[in-house]
């Protein structure tokens, strides 16, 4: 519990397990807050469908991110779930001491950092509180207790980064592709969410009431390689503390996952074997970090792929 960056980050510099490695520090933090980022508005998909399909599959082919505007959720139910998680992380530590927990296979759990505290190399300023959301009626026994109004909202993961005494040398969350399917991230008014494009970092705007959307490993592999699965990080700040919801959209752990039939043929044969979710799953959260090294088992070498 002593762990979490929010216990203790204004009373001390930044402690010398924060510092990344030069060549993963965000360093100058004037990284472009791009327009590029493609920003699809689906209320035009009430009078041009097949227009704003074709926006999204461009985003998700090109950049595997993309930010969605008049989605049709209301500007209220975004508020109280950022309002509620903010909350959560305000209260005081004892009031969240119940929900701390270092063992990954809890449901609900409030942890720091990345993956593995006790065994990573340096260590991330960000607290998280993640827990499962299906099926809701097991679920959500076991969600936050307080802010009472906490399970009127429906999230995994918040991502709380704390304001931070030297934003160039740490990092909130490092390099990554999401593991699942797609990711839906309510990102508030604080810049800090980055996407690896074409050898530089960009920044995403926090745009009012829009959803960042991203495509993940899942889809990039169910799609045969035609959406990208792309690189994301966020980088923390010296002003505000920034928080972050994340809906992760996955298939179950048992489900197979492959590359879609009527996307592969023999001139375009699949580009990975069927595996299990859980099997991928493990092996990435021990890859955390490397990208196509997480993939890699996975892929089929060309020759067989032709043949299969
Ligand atoms: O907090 C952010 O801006 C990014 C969060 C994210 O990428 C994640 O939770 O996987
Ligand atoms: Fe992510």
């Amino acid at each position: 519990m002593e762990r979490l960056v929010s216990n203790w980050y204004n009373h001390r510099p930044l402690p010398e397990s924060y510092i990344c490695p030069p060549e993963t520090r965000p360093g100058k933090l004037s990284i472009p807050s791009g327009d590029t980022i493609p920003v699809v508005s689906l209320g035009e998909a009430l009078i041009n469908r097949s227009n704003t399909i074709l926006n999204v599959l461009r985003a998700s082919q090109e950049f595997g991110f993309f930010q969605v505007v008049n989605h049709g959720v209301s500007e209220k139910v975004l508020n109280d779930t950022m309002n509620v998680v903010e909350e959560f992380f305000k209260m005081p530590m004892e009031e969240k001491a119940s929900l701390y927990s270092e063992d990954p296979n809890k449901v609900c759990r409030l942890y720091t950092s990345n993956i593995n505290y006790g065994t990573e190399k340096y260590h991330f300023w960000r607290d998280i509180l993640k827990h499962h959301c299906h099926p809701l009626d097991d679920c959500i026994k076991l969600w936050p207790q307080k802010p009472t109004r906490y399970s009127e909202a429906m999230l995994l993961v918040a991502n709380h980064y704390p304001p931070c005494p030297d934003p160039s040398l740490t990092l909130g969350l490092p390099k990554h592709c999401d593991p699942n399917l797609i990711t839906i991230l309510l990102q508030g008014h604080t810049f800090g969410l980055q996407v690896f494009k074409d050898g530089q970092w960009i920044g995403v705007q926090p745009l009012p009431n829009a959803l960042v959307v991203n495509i993940g490993h899942q889809l990039r592999i169910v799609s045969n390689n035609k959406l990208k699965s792309a690189e994301h990080r966020a980088v923390t700040n010296s002003k505000v503390a920034r928080t972050t919801v994340g809906l992760f959209i996955s298939s179950s752990e048992d489900s197979i996952i492959e590359p879609a039939k009527s996307l592969t043929n023999a001139a375009q044969p699949p580009l990975y074997r069927a595996f299990r979710y859980k099997e991928f799953l493990s092996y990435y959260f021990s890859m955390m970090g490397d990208t196509e090294l997480a993939l890699q088992p996975f892929k089929l070498p060309f020759n067989q792929s032709v043949i299969s």
